[in-house]
């Protein structure tokens, strides 16, 4: 294929402008930021007894700017060489010519994963517009959960119409749930055929009795193979195919395989969350279990020590030399052991049916094929709305870091979406890199095993490609709930801050493997959590308690140099409202984000860096609370309607409230001294600071003082929050006097 027609094309040129405005701000502002560094350092250099402000709320100011600072200087690698790019299906080669896929979708727990909606997924997988000789789909199962196998046999039942209808008619939206929902029309149908409008009919039927056999089922709860619980039970796997009683002209019909697997469970051995069940998957766990399955014969090359070995779930994360012993067993293998994998978490269904021909532009591009790892797809959902207050989108992420990624070598591995050579997973390294234990896989170190296992590939040398076509490829649900926002949030933080604070901080271990703008990007990440809380945490709090108690922190509006503080702030806004406008948001996006930004700091950046110390330090042990994937009818009408949803625990309420009604008392203090004091010159700063942070919160105001409905701020949790507000006034008066 060396000379044959171009299967990818990469673009930078449309990111022009960007560019040049991006550049010339960081240029701007990294003098006005300069600037800010030599007015705080010279207070250094003053004489102790004509400083106006003590020397605590100095140290904590000036520590909080520089860490600012720090993360702005780190994020400019993420914004330096965007580039996009578009793929020509239309190139590849024939359909036998394709290298096989197996396909990995992950459920954990029924009750926050509906099984109607995991196997909606697995039905749009199986659909895939992919050769289906070369399709294997496996749903791993770390719930061990009846209901979860009853839904594989059902799906598989019910995949046996959908997979026909869905070739004969070529429907787009593969997922049944979406295609029956009102979106359906966008699929261009022959609306005018009748035996079309019969068909669907009946498949509409079926797709209902389909549903309702799942959600009436009322089997064990956990798997009757299971021994006592979905913390320990052995091993369980049924190739869904051999279990059906169909009859033999529907056997006809071509089906990829489709195998359930529940891994097996310890309470004595670590199971390592996803990480652990991607592993099993992956390396040589599955594939044996497979021959186990498939043929008696292959079961006996099955030596007794092999079995022990990869049944260990601590063991997972094996060695190289052992791998390859496994490989072998592999290839002498009946079934897949594909070269591409597909992962998917349970709720990202396939949108676009050719989403594996478009990665197979870049895997079969014999340019760049050999140092790729993965193509990563962006993580879009179905269920944001105009006004996504929570910020669900993750927009940041998806639209601005991953291109900017893809033109250094990349972007981060992100969990979900991705079609990743098996190889790049065996431990190899592309380049000569510093030697590494040979650990394979996906690495479990961080509760983040995406960004962790990423970031180690990238170290080997390994590279990644960003495709991000109109047609969302592959759609999921996301949080639509302030507290499964921060939940989920705390665990991304403190998994961010494991690798940050491990021999794996990208500043260190970084550098001396990948480029230092790659190392940049992976370490604004990793280090995010962690110095927001500190630097956001002290600057809610500081300025304010200082102008309660009289202590200008600021340059006075007569010196020179005031207006750089207004500057870096007006600047710092403006960039992040070009940002927001340049990838299709609006002003509102923008305010929801600067919110989203400051509540995540005062609460899941602070549990989730605790969180990660504490692990640290041996305190803690690791945990995954799974995100809650069931909506509830009154907060979904809420998040539509662009109001906040209060019912969140008070361990993220508490912080909030208590910021806000600290910086309330300090804004009137302040605004009194202004007015009837007359020294407006020395706390200009400090009350504008603490307007924007209430006018950018008003929400979480009217949540706890005007609203009466069921998701506002609860009285007590306001009593609470101000009997801390209280405490930290007197305590903060005393230590800042210093
Ligand atoms: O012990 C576990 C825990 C989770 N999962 C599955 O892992 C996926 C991701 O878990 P979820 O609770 O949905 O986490 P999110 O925070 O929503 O997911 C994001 O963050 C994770 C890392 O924390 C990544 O693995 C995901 O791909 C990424 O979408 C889901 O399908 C789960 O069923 C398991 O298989 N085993």
């Amino acid at each position: 294929m060396e000379n044959s027609s171009p299967l990818n094309i990469c673009n930078s040129k449309s990111y022009r402008f960007f560019n040049m405005i991006n550049r010339s701000h960081s240029l701007i502002h990294f003098i006005a930021v300069a600037l800010l560094v030599y007015y705080r350092a010279s207070f250094l250099f003053q004489e102790p007894e004509t400083r106006a402000t003590p020397l605590v709320p100095w140290f904590i100011l000036f520590s909080s700017e520089l860490l600012l600072c720090f993360m702005w200087l780190l994020g400019q690698a993420a914004r330096w060489n965007p580039v996009s790019r578009r793929v020509l299906p239309e190139n590849l080669p024939g359909d036998d010519m394709l290298p096989p896929i197996d396909v990995f979708i992950f459920t954990a727990d029924p009750e926050k994963e509906p099984t109607v909606d995991v196997m909606n997924t697995v039905l749009s997988a199986m659909a895939l517009d992919y050769p289906t000789d070369k399709l294997h789909v496996y749903l791993s199962d770390d719930g061990g959960a009846a209901v979860t196998l009853h839904g594989m046999r059902e799906a598989w039942r019910f995949g046996r119409s959908w997979l026909p209808f869905c070739r004969k008619y070529g429907i787009k939206t593969r997922c049944p749930k979406a295609y029956f929902s009102d979106a359906e029309a966008e699929d261009n149908q022959d609306w005018s055929s009748q035996d079309f409008l019969a068909q669907r009919k009946k498949i509409k039927e079926e797709y209902e009795k389909f549903k309702d056999r799942i959600t009436t089922f009322s089997g064990n709860e956990w798997l009757e193979a299971s021994s006592s619980s979905r913390r320990d039970h052995p091993p369980f796997i049924e190739v869904i195919e051999e279990s059906s009683n169909e009859s033999l002209e529907e056997d006809q019909i071509q089906m990829p395989l489709l195998v359930y697997v529940s891994r097996e469970k310890r309470p004595s051995h670590p199971h390592h969350f996803k990480a652990g069940a991607c592993n099993v998957l992956v390396l040589c766990p599955f594939s044996l279990f497979s021959l186990s399955i498939h043929s008696f014969a292959a079961q006996c090359i099955l030596t007794r020590k092999s079995f022990e070995i990869i049944d260990t779930p601590s063991t997972y994360c094996v060695d190289r030399s052992l791998l390859e012993t496994y490989t072998d067993l592999r290839i002498s293998g009946v079934m897949s052991n594909s070269p591409y994998i597909l992962v998917l978490d349970c709720d990202m269904y396939c949108n676009d049916p050719t989403s594996a021909r478009q990665a197979m532009c870049f895997h079969l591009d014999p340019k760049i094929s050999a140092s790729l790892a993965l193509v990563q797809l962006p993580q879009k959902f179905h269920n944001l709305s105009e006004n996504d207050i929570y910020d669900s989108e993750i927009r940041i992420i998806f639209k601005l870091a991953w291109p900017a990624l893809d033109g250094l070598r990349g972007p981060i591995l992100s969990g979900t979406n991705f079609y990743i050579k098996r190889k790049s997973l065996y431990g190899n390294s592309i380049k000569r890199v510093v030697a590494e234990r040979s650990k394979v896989g996906f690495m479990y170190q961080s509760v983040v095993e995406d960004f962790l296992t990423g970031f180690t590939l990238h170290c080997k040398g390994w590279r990644s490609v960003y495709l991000d076509p109109s047609r969302p490829q592959f759609l999921g649900s996301s949080t639509t709930n302030l507290n499964d926002l921060l939940t989920q949030g705390t665990r991304w933080a403190s998994g961010l801050v494991e690798v940050g604070i491990s021999r794996f901080c990208p500043l260190l271990y970084g550098t001396k493997r990948m480029s230092t703008l790659q190392s940049m990007c992976y370490a604004e990440f990793a280090l995010s959590p962690l110095l927001y809380c500190l630097s956001l945490l002290s600057l809610a709090t500081v300025p304010q308690l200082c102008m309660l108690n009289g202590i200008p922190l600021y340059p006075k509006v007569a010196n020179q140099f005031f207006y750089i503080f207004p500057f870096i702030f007006v600047s710092s806004l403006s960039k992040h409202l070009f940002e927001v406008l340049i990838t299709g948001g609006t002003v509102r996006i923008m305010i929801n984000e600067q919110r989203i930004w400051m509540i995540k700091s005062a609460t899941s950046y602070v549990y989730g860096s605790l969180d990660a110390v504490m692990k640290k330090l041996g305190m803690r042990e690791a945990s995954f609370v799974a995100t809650n994937k069931v909506e509830d009818s009154e907060q979904v009408k809420r998040y539509e309607m662009g109001i906040f949803d209060f019912q969140a625990s008070p361990m993220f309420l508490a912080p909030m409230v208590t910021i806000l009604l600290l910086n309330m008392a300090a804004f009137v203090v302040g605004i009194t001294r202004i007015i009837f004091g007359g020294n407006w010159e020395d706390m200009l700063v400090q009350v504008l600071l603490t307007f924007y942070i209430l006018v950018m919160n008003y929400p979480v105001i009217e949540g706890m003082t005007i609203r009466k409905d069921k998701g506002r701020i609860q009285p007590a949790i306001t009593l609470l929050s101000a009997t801390f507000a209280i405490t930290m006034l007197c305590l903060g008066s005393v230590i800042l006097m210093y």
